[in-house]
């Protein structure tokens, strides 16, 4: 690589880090939010923060608006009120295109289903973000960066060259979670990482979830249905209900609260299932 774009990636990589995210306590703040489409409201002063460094896992019924809620996080969908700040920057307001590429590079998003190029390999997918933003790099470092990233997911370095038909479901997980980390972002959002995957599948991926946040540091935005996901990897849980949040705080703390979706969803069956499989493993490890 020449001596100019060494230069050129040294002065983006100082831009970047003028976004320190270990600098502010939550990643993200959310306040007063509305989002509807046409006449239904998806939500309704909606307040939520995000603590640098914890993974927050998102629940609710189906159709709450968790996934809209990401959407308008990464700039996606625009809302009709309120602010979201990410990293102390509000998205919507940044009049510098330089200074949202540099917010917007500081997060990596995994949408549900993966969400893969399909004819794309699973390096090339990776490559895509570092094409946008590091326009410069030449094809031996982005396939050293793609080849790196494939291992940290835990997919054999085979699957590089690979296209998304070619995988099992949970291979095409990990390859969208390569892809996400690939601009090795402070803050990961997931939607539903675990959704399709067998137990054991999805038990493995929880793992690789915490071990690579705990590794990095991440701040992670976790949408799931699944129980266990949210007693295996979460610090804290926020609950969509009602248009808004209408509770956020670790699952003790949660289950102290009396609110009936809250009681229905943790001490249903499966919640109760998920809670004394938590306490088994606690016990063994
Ligand atoms: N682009 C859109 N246009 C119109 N309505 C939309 C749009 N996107 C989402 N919605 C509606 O907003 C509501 C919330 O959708 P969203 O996908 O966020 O729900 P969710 O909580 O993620 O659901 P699930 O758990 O089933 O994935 C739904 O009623 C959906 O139909």
């Amino acid at each position: 690589m020449s001596e100019e774009v060494q230069a050129e990636i040294r002065e983006e990589l100082a831009a970047a880090e003028a976004v320190r995210p270990e600098t502010f306590e939550f990643a993200i703040r959310i306040r007063g939010l509305r989002n509807q489409f046409g006449d239904a409201v998806i939500h309704d002063n909606l307040d939520l923060d995000v603590r640098s460094g914890e993974i927050l896992g998102v629940v609710g019924g189906s159709g709450t608006g968790k996934s809209v809620l990401l959407r308008s996080i990464v700039g996606l969908q625009i809302p009709a009120e309120g602010e979201i700040e990410v990293y102390g920057k509000t998205l919507d307001t940044i009049a510098d295109e330089e200074e949202s590429r540099d917010l917007r590079r500081r997060w990596g998003v995994m949408f549900q289903g993966g969400a893969l190029f399909s004819t794309l390999s699973v390096a090339e997918n990776i490559q895509v973000p570092l094409r946008e933003y590091y326009p410069r790099l030449d094809q031996k470092l982005l396939d050293e960066i793609a080849a790196y990233k494939v291992a940290m997911v835990g997919l054999p370095p085979d699957a590089g060259p690979k296209f998304p038909a070619e995988l099992s479901g949970g291979m095409v997980k990990r390859a969208g979670l390569a892809r996400a980390l690939a601009l090795d972002p402070a803050l990961l959002f997931l939607d539903e990482p675990t959704a399709g995957l067998d137990p054991i599948g999805a038990a493995k991926f929880d793992e690789l979830i915490r071990g690579l946040a705990d590794t990095m540091g991440l701040t992670v935005f976790l949408i799931t249905h699944d129980l266990d996901t949210l007693y295996a990897t979460c610090d804290r849980v926020a609950v969509l209900a009602e248009k808004r949040v209408i509770a956020v705080g670790t699952i003790p703390e949660l289950l102290a609260t009396e609110h009936p979706w809250i009681q229905e969803y943790f001490n249903g069956p499966r919640g109760r299932a998920a809670s004394s499989c938590n306490q088994t493993q606690d016990r063994k490890s």
